[in-house]
C-alpha cells in the first residue's frame, strides 16, 4: 500500500492499534530530557516505585537554564541552579547518560542529538519541547511532549497518540544568493499562518529542500511547530547519510549498509495522498523579518512596517495593531530602517557550526554598529570548539562580538541573557512572542546572514547593503 513518510515511519512503530478511535500504542526509539520538563517526570517515577524502561534510549543535556558566562563557577540564580541540581540527581538516581554543563556534548537537546549520530532516519523521537520537530530533517517522526508524557515515556518506552493528518510543503526552484533556509520556513508561516499546520505531520519536498545540507534542513524542520504543526520531515537522502556517517552512534560496517537500504525505502510514494498540499517557489523568496509578536507576522527585508487599517480580516487587524503597539513600531516604516540594540546569534534553530561561519563571513575584517550588543551563542560545546578550532571565534571577538558559551541563552531568557525591557533585538531565534527574551524585549526573527549584516550597520539589514569589507588602498 502506498503511504507517506510519516505514515511509513508510524506505522513501523505501533505495538498495539487503538480500535474505535482509541490512539495507538507507539513505541519510542530516542527520547531526549532536558532540565525544563522533567523534574515532575521523575517526581512521578518515583512516586510510583517505577524506573526508566530504557535508560539506554534516554539521554539528558542541560541547556535552557545554563550560564554562558563563567561556567565554572557555581550557578548564580537559584531556580536555575536548582533545575539543574535536579536533572542531575535524577540523572545519577535513574541511571540516564547526561551531558551537564562543562562537557563536551553538552549544548541544547536538539542540537546535541543529530551531533551525536542518535538522530536517525525512521526513528521515533521525542522530548518535552516542542522544538523536538527539528529531528524530522532526518526523515525521523519527531515531536515534542508534555510532562505526563515524558513520565509515560520514561516508565515504558511507548506512547499513545492519535495518528497526525499529513501536509506536503513543496519549495520548487533555487534559492537566490543571500537567501537560506531560515528565510524558506518564515515565508511558509507568514503563508500558512501560525495555526495552518495544526493537527499535521509537514513534509517538506522539492528541489529547493532537496539542495540544503543538514543543517538547513533541519532549521526548516525546527519552526515547523511555529506553524503549529505536531512535526516536520524531510525525507533521507546521500546528504543525510553523508551527515550521519562516522558520528559517535552511526551504524558501522553490516550494519551501516543495512541500514542505509532501509532507509532509502523512507520516502512518500509518488501516489501517496497528503490530506493537505502547499507550494512555494524558492526563486520568488528574499530575506524575511518578521515585524510582529508571533513568527506568522513576518515580510520580506525590502517591505515596510504594515498598516492595519489594509488588513481586511478583523481578527488579524487587531492582532496587527497590538503586535505594533507591542512593538514600539510605526506602520510604513521601511523595515530596513529599524535600529535594534542587540543582535543574538544561536539557538536550536540557527545556532549550529554552518550558522557560525555563515556570520563569520559577512562579519570577517568589519566592525559592529556602536551601540549594537552582539552575542554569538554556539548551539553545543561541540559547535563551540568546531568554531574556535576554525579560528570563527576570533572573528567574532576581533568584529566586537561577545562569544559564548552554548546553551538556550538568549532565545527565551531562562539564564541571565536577557533584553531589557523595550529593548530591540534581530534574532537568530524561533519566537518573537512578548517578552520571549526578556521582559518588554522586542524580538525581530532573521537568519544569520541578516543578523550579521544588521549588526554591522545596526539596523535590519542584508549582506548586499554592505559596503566591500576592505575598500582598495586609493592612490
Ligand atoms: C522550555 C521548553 C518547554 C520550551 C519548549 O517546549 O519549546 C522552550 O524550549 C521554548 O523554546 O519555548
Ligand atoms: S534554543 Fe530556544 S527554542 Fe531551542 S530548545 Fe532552547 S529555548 Fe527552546
Amino acid at each position: 500500500m502506498s503511504g507517506t513518510l510519516a505514515e511509513k515511519v508510524w506505522d513501523a512503530h505501533v505495538v498495539q492499534k487503538g480500535s474505535g478511535g482509541a490512539p495507538d500504542l507507539l513505541y519510542i526509539d530516542l527520547h531526549l530530557v532536558h532540565e525544563v520538563t522533567s523534574p515532575q517526570a521523575f517526581e512521578g517515577l518515583r512516586l510510583a516505585g517505577r524506573g526508566v524502561r530504557r535508560p539506554d534510549l534516554t539521554i539528558a543535556t542541560e541547556d535552557h537554564n545554563t550560564p554562558t558566562l563563567d561556567i565554572d563557577r557555581p550557578i548564580a540564580d537559584p531556580t536555575s541552579r536548582t533545575q539543574i541540581q535536579t536533572l542531575r540527581a535524577n540523572a545519577e538516581e535513574f541511571g540516564i547518560r547526561l551531558h551537564s554543563l562543562g562537557d563536551a556534548d553538552q549544548g541544547i537537546v536538539h542540537v546535541v542529538g543529530p551531533q551525536l549520530g542518535l538522530t536517525m532516519p525512521g526513528l521515533t523521537v521525542v522530548c518535552g519541547d516542542s522544538h523536538t520537530s527539528t529531528h524530522g530533517a532526518f526523515g525521523a517522526l519527531a515531536f515534542g511532549i508534555g510532562t505526563s508524557e515524558v513520565e509515560h515515556v520514561l516508565a515504558t518506552q511507548t506512547l499513545p497518540l492519535t495518528p497526525f493528518k499529513t501536509m506536503a510543503i513543496n519549495v520548487e526552484g533555487t534559492l537566490k544568493e543571500g537567501t537560506t533556509a531560515k528565510d524558506i520556513i518564515l515565508a511558509v508561516i507568514a503563508k500558512i499562518g501560525t495555526g495552518g499546520g495544526q493537527g499535521y505531520v509537514l513534509e517538506y519536498r522539492g528541489e529547493a529542500i532537496r539542495n540544503l545540507s543538514m543543517e538547513a534542513r533541519m532549521t526548516i524542520c525546527n519552526m515547523s511547530i511555529e506553524a503549529g504543526a505536531r512535526a516536520g520531515m524531510i525525507a533521507p537522502d546521500e546528504t543525510t547519510f553523508e551527515y550521519i556517517k562516522g558520528r559517535p552512534h552511526a551504524p558501522e560496517g553490516e550494519d551501516w549498509d543495512a541500514a542505509v537500504e532501509y532507509w532509502r525505502s523512507l520516502r512518500s510514494d509518488d501516489d501517496a495522498v497528503f490530506d493537505a498540499e502547499v507550494t512555494l517557489d524558492a526563486n520568488d523568496l528574499e530575506p524575511f523579518v518578521t515585524w510582529g509578536t508571533n513568527p506568522g507576522q513576518g515580510l520580506p527585508l525590502s517591505g515596510r512596517v504594515p498598516d492595519p487599517v489594509d488588513i481586511a480580516d478583523e481578527s488579524a487587524r487587531r492582532a496587527a495593531e497590538r503586535s505594533l503597539e507591542y512593538m514600539g513600531l510605526v506602520p510604513g516604516t521601511p523595515l530596513r530602517e529599524i535600529a535594534v540594540d542587540t543582535v543574538f546569534i544561536g539557538s536550536c534553530t540557527n545556532g549550529r557550526i554552518e550558522d557560525l561561519r555563515a556570520v563569520a563571513e559577512v562579519v570577517k575584517g568589519r566592525r559592529k554598529a556602536e551601540n549594537v550588543t552582539v552575542l554569538v551563542v554556539p548551539g553545543s560545546a561541540r559547535v563551540r570548539l568546531q568554531a574556535e578550532a576554525e579560528g570563527l571565534d576570533k572573528v567574532f571577538l576581533d568584529f566586537g562580538a561577545e562569544w559564548r558559551n552554548a546553551g538556550c541563552s538568549m532565545c527565551l531568557g531562562m539564564n541571565p541573557d536577557q533584553l531589557r525591557p523595550g529593548e530591540r533585538a534581530a534574532s537568530t531565534s524561533n519566537r518573537n512572542f512578548e517578552g520571549r527574551q526578556g521582559k518588554g524585549g522586542r524580538t525581530h526573527l532573521v537568519s544569520p546572514l541578516v543578523a550579521a549584516a544588521t549588526a554591522v550597520r545596526g539596523t535590519l539589514s542584508a549582506p548586499s547593503d554592505l559596503a566591500p569589507a576592505a575598500e582598495p588602498a586609493l592612490v
